[in-house]
């Protein structure tokens, strides 16, 4: 949680200033040139992001030639058949991960099932004398498909569920412990949880740890290999800008693949998939952790979008993305009449996402009127307004903006 009240004094013409300031030393400034926008200030690619400028031509050209005359040619001559490991490579270093350890296909949900299930399976293979390996933990506050698909994955292994709020993880551990599964940022408040330390206290009791990626992902430094994650799972349509329904990436870390045991053994993960074998033999790598055909139209508007990245690193993201939340927090504070919101998003640097979450008992009437005056957030039940600020295209004059309506609609003026 956050206090608002810290630099309530200032004013709309220091505010107006230092936004001007700070979008003329913006180094990323230019990146929002690669971008479809208008007039919208638009808070909400924490859910959707933008559209990248080239993506509508390239998509063009994946319809009309590679499918309208290449037809069946273009698995092999277009590339498509190597589509999800070519772009689990191309994502990887945006989450701190060498190549050859990221496929991407399915959605989020399909992802937590396959990881989640793998995680209980090796934890298992691994188990040594005490008692049995049958509880999964989950993240209390989770977005609720993973609490479901947690569920459902316990039932199928024979674990309990247990949901835990992530700081309370590490007491919860035990020798029962099969697997974890836990989100980087909260997708309701905007908390950035300490992957590093509960990956390792998950690893130390002998049980592994599933991460959920989606509010991370193209947000924040992740360091996959560096933390020794396992597995991670995440979207590509928020902070990827991969479109509406892209494919979810899985994160298999190299030194587990031979062991990696999909629950969702498809012909595609296949040692020889074209064989057509009775019999299933796993792909060796990454490649394992396919399932079915790869929805190709998505997957390579995908792989377009992944240009805006070039040449950019997700260091200077993630140092924007704290300026920007930074500066929205003082624009509320300035802007919002005392005690009207209150901020649920810590203040902490090292715990903050790349959003701000702010609590009012009214959030959905004044999301719904916050739109209509052009500013795009989302409402999350059951009184949360959210804000998501993607710094590839965001403006600090757009954050002051969006704050100065918010503080009209919350007055009511
Ligand atoms: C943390 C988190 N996990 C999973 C999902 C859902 O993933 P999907 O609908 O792509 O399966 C979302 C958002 O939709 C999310 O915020
Ligand atoms: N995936 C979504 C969708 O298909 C429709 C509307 C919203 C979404 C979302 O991504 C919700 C998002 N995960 C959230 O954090 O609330």
């Amino acid at each position: 949680m956050c206090e608002l009240s810290e630099s309530a004094s200032a004013g709309a013409p220091e505010l107006l200033r230092r936004a001007e300031k700070l979008d003329a030393a913006d180094e990323l400034r230019a990146l929002r040139d690669r971008f479809v926008l208008d007039d919208v200030v638009y808070l909400d690619g924490n859910s959707l992001g933008a559209l990248p400028r080239h993506v509508p031509d390239r998509l063009a050209d994946v319809v009309r030639r590679e499918w309208g005359e290449l037809r069946i040619r273009s698995w092999q001559e277009s590339g498509w058949w190597t589509a999800p490991e070519r772009i689990g490579d191309r994502i990887a270093p945006l989450l701190g991960a060498a190549p050859g350890q990221i496929v991407v296909g399915d959605s989020t949900s399909v992802n937590v099932f396959k990881a989640l299930v793998a995680a209980v399976r090796l934890a298992r293979q691994e188990q040594q004398g005490s008692g049995p390996r049958d509880e999964i933990l989950v993240d209390a506050t989770t977005f609720p498909t993973d609490g479901y698909i947690a569920g459902s994955a316990a039932r199928m292994t024979g674990c309990t569920l247990r949901p835990v709020v992530p700081e309370e993880v590490p007491g919860a551990l035990s020798g029962r412990t099969a697997a974890v599964l836990l989100n980087h940022v909260d997708y309701r408040t905007g908390r950035l949880h300490d992957l590093p330390s509960l990956t390792a206290a998950v690893h130390e009791a002998g049980a592994y740890a599933v991460w959920d990626l989606c509010h991370s992902a193209g947000a924040l430094p992740v360091g996959l290999d560096e933390h020794g994650v396992a597995l991670a799972v995440g979207c590509t349509y928020k902070f990827l800008n991969g479109g509406p329904g892209a494919p979810a990436f899985l994160y298999v870390r190299r030194a587990l693949q031979d062991r990696f045991d999909s629950p969702l053994p498809g012909w595609t993960s296949h040692a020889e998939p074209f064989g057509m074998h009775a019999t299933y033999v796993p792909a060796e790598g990454a490649v394992r952790g396919r399932v079915g055909t790869p929805d190709i139209l998505s997957m390579l508007a995908l792989e377009a979008a992944l240009d805006v990245w070039d040449g950019v690193s997700v260091e200077a993201v993630r140092a924007k993305s704290l300026a920007l939340t930074d500066f929205f927090l003082d624009c509320v504070a300035a802007y919002v009449p005392t005690g009207r919101v209150e901020c649920v998003t810590p203040r902490a640097h090292e715990e903050r996402g790349s959003q701000v979450a702010l609590r009012c008992p009214d959030a959905g009437p004044v999301m719904e009127r916050l739109i209509a005056a052009g500013v795009v957030g989302d409402f999350r039940h059951p009184d949360v307004l959210r804000f998501g600020f993607t710094p590839l295209y965001l403006r600090f004059a757009d954050v002051e903006r969006a704050a100065r309506v918010l503080g009209r609609v919350l007055a009511g003026t």
